[in-house]
């Protein structure tokens, strides 16, 4: 289903949808060569294959420590909201990773663009170093 309904929706904001749970068993990661296209959808993530499993990676240079935990704050508050959670690195004092992949199919599934597409609607300008995002 997932792979089909990207290739429709091709021009659908993905950060007006809605992540849907990931419990269900037909869930199948989409493969490499989709997600190479869909990649652009979501800009500042990079596509990246840990042994075989597909995952979204994006960094930031954060102000200070404390900022970098009130954007732990705002990507937590919308990945509860969707009930899909990504997993976030504060390394370095100001280095902050967040890495999305859906688990439950071992890759990357349309929830995965979507919260990385929602994560990119919030604000973090305040919480960033002026220079260098990435
Ligand atoms: C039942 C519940 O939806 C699942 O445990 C969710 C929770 N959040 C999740 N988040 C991510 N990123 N991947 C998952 O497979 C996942 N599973």
């Amino acid at each position: 289903m997932a792979v089909q309904y990207f290739f429709k929706k091709k021009n659908s904001d993905l950060s007006m949808k809605k992540c849907v749970p990931c419990n269900s068993k037909d869930l199948r990661p989409i493969t490499e060569e989709i997600a190479n296209e869909l990649i652009p959808r979501v800009a500042g993530w990079n596509l990246v294959n840990e042994n075989g499993t597909l995952k979204l990676h994006r960094s930031w240079k954060v102000k200070s420590f404390c900022k970098g935990l009130e954007l732990f704050k705002l990507v937590g508050d919308v990945a509860e909201a969707e009930g899909h959670h990504p997993d976030l690195h504060l390394v370095g004092w100001n280095n902050v990773k967040i890495e999305i992949w859906t688990y439950a199919a071992g890759g990357l599934t349309e929830n995965d663009f979507i919260l990385a597409a929602k994560i990119n609607g919030l604000d973090l300008h305040e919480l960033l170093r002026k220079k260098a995002t990435s």
